[in-house]
């Protein structure tokens, strides 16, 4: 950006920046800072210098910078990362303020920070700075000012663009929300109000508020808006009366349904469906929870592109809210199938990795898993049993990401206890296809703790519930205890003593809150650790002193003897520690 209007030496200062390193703790050296003002006061322009992260100076302009010309400097390590570059630069007219123009770079650069000096004769007056923080697919740009000269230069450089980058990185997913927080709701379902109890708790979950229910007979279904048109009558009265700006359905809708009941309610509309998958959008906190839920959103989404006008608009598509036309319609289903291939990518990547880490473990260590209906209590349990403290809250799906725990055995034994993310009735196919490789760890346990809210009224249907998912994860023949939980609390124990006896189940009643039978708990996967245990005599190699150790821990030693070829061992052990020291065993035993 050379100018010829501006005289020579002015030049010369300006290029001597190049390339020095700056005292990285500050956002710009006072002398740095000096030579910008002096040259703003001799040239009565703009100037601007780009630091990187290791405080080298990039680029020192004079005048106007062009954003295009800008994008050179980016050191992005991706498309998706800030690119680790600040801009300083001045303001001729005294003033601090950002100008549009200077978030518009900010954006365009994704630059870590743009900061403006106002100038007056050469003389700094005050700073202001902006940074992005992504949400959703969305920028926010947060501006802070004005600063004194002195207090701008006394902020920690290193601390604010860490600060920054975290902030950038946590709302950095796609998925998007579906029910903001304090919307007012009204339920529908078609089979009677008490039925809407669950949706209703979905709701808090989703941080909305229920202003009404209305419920329709099943055999009065429509098919353009589910509901029966007398229905949708008395539906959009309550709507315009409680002033409600959100209706939930109990079922899944299409996306026709959706766009009708849309135009004819001039409200937002979603299904349960969605519900459930906004609730798991804002909960989901480990990269691959994220990825998944979005997979499962795009996929729902897909056949019901009709109705998202609103909607789609958000993953940046810009969908007037009528309903994208047939050519818009098109590109957007090429786009969101682009991303589902992308992202079972991902997924697919994640899984492997995840596959490994379980291969190492799989040899070694008895593997409890905890399956429930949300909100029973596994992550409170879990807890209990590791003294650990896992995501526990009274709202359903606390817990979306399997989180394991190493739980120690009277005996001295090792077993890693998994919690998983709860069920529910009624969960969204492809969310539970999404979630199977989160559910994985129940397909590999050797023992499963079926953890039951005994104090919920319906706790026979959930445990129905989680049997059917447990049935299509293919665990359904695993050993099971079934943990009735919250016996601290009211609830009617023969009905719950009358179940052990029609099910024919390994039952026992705990409070994981109040620590009540946990050692019996434990007592009975001690039992299952043990119930493929055989004694085995081996003969180990002195030099196979970590082996030794092993059984030690693994297993219960009933005899030791030092001997010239090895240690002779003779003690129970279960199939797994008997496979590790297989070539050892005396060849009689195998
Ligand atoms: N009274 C009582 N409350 C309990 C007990 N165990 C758990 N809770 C409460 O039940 C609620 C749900 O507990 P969580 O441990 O989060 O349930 P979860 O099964 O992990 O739930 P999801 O992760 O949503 O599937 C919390 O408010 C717990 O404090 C208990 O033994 N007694
Ligand atoms: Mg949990």
């Amino acid at each position: 950006m050379v100018d010829n209007g501006i005289k020579k030496n002015i030049l010369e200062k300006l290029d001597s920046l190049k390339g020095e390193i700056l005292d990285n703790t500050l956002l710009i050296s006072y002398e740095a800072l000096s030579i910008i003002c002096d040259i703003t006061g001799e040239a009565n322009r703009e100037v601007a210098i780009f630091i990187n992260r290791r405080g080298e100076i990039i680029d020192a302009v004079i005048g106007d910078y062009n954003t295009a010309e800008l994008r050179q400097y980016s050191e992005r390590r991706s498309e998706d990362s800030l690119s680790g570059i600040r801009c300083i630069h001045t303001h001729p007219n005294g003033y601090g303020m950002l100008s549009d123009m200077d978030i518009s770079a900010l954006k365009a650069l994704k630059l870590d920070l743009i900061i403006a000096i106002g100038v007056i004769n050469g003389i700094p007056q005050e700073a202001y700075y902006a940074y992005l923080s992504k949400k959703n697919s969305d920028y926010d740009t947060v501006c802070k000012g004005p600063f004194t000269i002195n207090d701008f230069l006394s902020i920690n450089a290193q601390d604010l663009i860490s600060e920054i980058e975290k902030n950038y990185k946590i709302k950095r997913d796609n998925t998007f929300s579906v029910a903001n927080d304090k919307e007012k709701a009204i339920l529908v379902g078609i089979n009677g109000l008490e039925d809407l109890d669950e949706l209703k708790e979905l709701l808090d979950t989703a941080g909305g508020i229920e202003v009404g229910r209305i419920a329709q007979n099943k055999h009065t279904v429509d098919n353009a808006y589910l509901i029966g048109k007398g229905k949708l009558k008395e539906l959009k009265m309550e709507v315009q009366k409680k002033e409600a700006n959100l209706v939930i359905f109990d079922e899944e809708l299409t996306g026709i349904q959706i766009r009708n009941l849309e135009r004819e309610l001039d409200v937002r509309v979603i299904d349960r469906t969605q519900l459930i998958l906004d609730i798991f959008a804002k909960r989901a906190s480990s990269k691959e929870g994220k990825l998944q839920v979005e997979l499962a959103q795009l996929k729902y989404m897909m056949p019901r592109l009709i109705g998202f006008g609103v909607q789609m608009s958000r993953t940046g598509g810009g969908i007037g809210t009528r309903g994208p036309g047939e050519k818009k319609l098109e590109i957007d289903r090429r786009r969101i199938r682009e991303r589902v291939r992308e992202l079972e990518r991902d997924v697919d990547e994640i899984k492997k990795h995840r596959d490994l880490i379980r291969i190492n473990r799989a040899d070694s260590t008895f593997l409890v898993c905890l399956v429930g209906y949300t909100n029973a209590g596994k992550s409170t349990l879990l807890n209990s049993l590791s003294d650990s403290q896992v995501y526990v809250e009274d709202k359903l799906f606390a817990t979306l990401d399997p989180t394991v725990r190493k739980v120690s055995l009277k005996s001295g034994q090792d077993v890693v206890i998994s919690d998983t993310v709860g069920f529910i009735n009624k969960l969204p196919h492809d969310l539970v296809a999404a979630f199977k490789s989160t559910l994985e760890e129940v397909v590999y346990a050797n023992l499963l703790i079926h953890v039951v809210d005994g104090s919920n009224e319906n706790y026979e249907e959930q445990i129905e519930v989680v049997n059917n998912v447990l049935k299509d994860l293919g665990a359904d023949n695993k050993p099971t205890i079934l943990a009735i939980n919250k016996i601290d609390k009211n609830m009617s124990i023969n009905s719950l003593y009358s179940l052990e006896l029609r099910t024919n189940s390994d039952i026992i009643f705990i409070s994981a809150k109040n620590k009540i039978n946990l050692d019996k708990l434990l007592d009975r996967i001690e039992h299952y650790v043990n119930l493929n245990n055989k004694v085995y005599e081996m003969v180990i190699p002195y030099a196979e002193g970590a082996l030794l150790a092993y059984l030690h821990d693994n297993g219960k030693i009933i005899k030791k003897e030092y001997r010239e070829n090895g240690i002779y061992v003779m003690g129970e052990f279960d199939s797994i520690a008997s496979a590790r020291a297989k070539d050892y065993i005396c060849q009689n035993q195998k």
